[in-house]
């Protein structure tokens, strides 16, 4: 695997653009945003710095975050039109799908009229998806119409405050701050071309990230971490893990939360969600999930050179933090928002329509025949 040649199929390896924002497997330790390494990232800022930096290009002085957390406080509420449809919504209906809606009835209410206005509608989604999220889980789920409006400090721990009712460890808003770290930003991922191609056509903001959540909804880029869930849930331990993986490999199944498009040894961001898992695991009191995710780790490594990307051990952490499955593909929406919209504006500030071309394979120049002879 790791000698592979990148194929064209599926654009790859091609260059398709430029972009400013970040490097994926090039210097330091594969990944930065604006030049800052994802692991001194993780280590030392907030995700609001981390927004704000995608956002305008450069880290806030404390004065300029301070205004940035306290305008995006005042955004965390919903109409009462939106809430309306969020509860017609029905509660086996796939969160990523209420996201979807959740974001283009926004649009339709409070929509961007011109593109002077991209910087309040990023901010302004930014705020209120974890509330679009929650609103709809606990009304559904719980029969509960909560309140979205919180005074907490950041949106990792705002969007736990409102699943559980109560205000998180400082533990858990330390390793949702990571997360949303993380999964802010990977250059021309698939759900960031598609915003690039819909805002190429000079769409409105809400079309871009209303067909990014589209494209990340799936198993082979976001849904991983969900799907990834799935796979060791029910694994009572090590061995189990190793003989369930032996046996998809024989078959010749993806496993989920493995490979990456990209990088061809490891994803940097593997190591840091997964000591924030075996943390959490320690804290939980029960290392059986952390120690299943470590053993697929080892099998998938010996048997295909296959490495864990962004997704595996976000499962693990996500569920010792009480999150249910269904909801971990959301929260890297939550996230994902801020990259998205950094690349919409990139693609507006220098714009040509994106419109590949394709090589024929289709039959050769025929006549239509009469309906009675076909
Ligand atoms: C945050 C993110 O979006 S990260 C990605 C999340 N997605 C997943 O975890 C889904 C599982 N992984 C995959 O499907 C793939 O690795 C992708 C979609 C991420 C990348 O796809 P590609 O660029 O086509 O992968 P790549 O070219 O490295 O594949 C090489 C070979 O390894 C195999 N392979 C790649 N990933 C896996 C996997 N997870 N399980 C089993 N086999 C795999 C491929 O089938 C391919 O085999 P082949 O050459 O016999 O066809
Ligand atoms: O870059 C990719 O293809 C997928 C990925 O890891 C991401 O979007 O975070």
């Amino acid at each position: 695997m790791v000698d592979k040649k990148l194929s064209g199929a599926g654009l790859r390896g091609q260059v398709a653009g430029e972009t400013a924002l970040c490097t994926v497997g090039k210097s330091g330790s594969g990944l930065t945003y604006y030049g800052y390494d994802i692991k001194e990232l993780a280590e030392k800022v907030s995700f609001e710095e981390v927004a704000y930096l995608l956002a305008n290009g450069e880290l806030p002085k404390q004065a300029e975050l301070d205004a940035y957390k306290a305008r995006l406080k005042t955004l965390r509420g919903l109409p009462q039109a939106l809430k309306d449809v969020l509860e017609r919504i029905p509660a086996d209906a796939h969160p990523m799908d209420v996201m979807r809606t959740g974001c283009s009835f926004l649009g339709n209410i409070e929509p961007e009229e011109d593109f002077s206005q991209a910087d309040a509608k990023i901010e302004r989604l930014l705020a209120a998806f974890p509330s679009i999220l929650l609103y709809w889980y606990r009304f559904t789920h719980d029969n509960v119409r909560i309140e979205t409006e919180t005074d907490d400090d950041s949106i990792g721990a705002h969007f736990l405050h409102l699943l559980h009712d109560k205000k998180p460890s400082k533990l858990h808003t330390d390793v949702m701050n990571t997360s949303l770290i993380l999964y802010a930003e990977h250059e021309f991922n698939a759900s960031t071309f598609t915003a690039r191609v819909c805002a190429s056509t000079l769409s409105d903001l809400f079309s871009c990230v209303t067909g990014a959540i589209g494209s990340l909804r799936g198993p082979l880029h976001g849904g991983a971490n969900e799907a990834a869930m799935d796979l060791i849930r029910d694994m009572k331990d090590a061995d189990e893990a190793e003989r369930t993986l032996m046996g998809m490999l024989e078959r010749k199944e993806k496993i989920m939360g493995f490979g990456h498009a990209v990088y061809r040894e490891f994803d940097p961001r593997n190591d840091i969600i997964k000591g924030w898992s075996e943390k959490l695991a320690q804290e939980f009191g029960d290392s059986r999930l952390y120690d299943v995710s470590v053993r697929c780790e080892d099998v998938m490594w010996r048997e295909k050179k296959l490495f864990p990307n962004a997704d595996f051990f976000h499962a693990s952490a996500y569920h010792y933090m009480g999150i249910p499955t269904k909801l971990f593909t959301p929260i890297f929406v939550m996230s994902r928002v801020t990259g998205w919209t950094a690349h919409v504006k990139e693609q507006r500030a220098n714009n040509r329509i994106i419109r590949p071309s394709a090589d024929y394979i289709g039959p050769a120049p025929r006549q239509v025949p009469a309906l009675a002879n076909r």
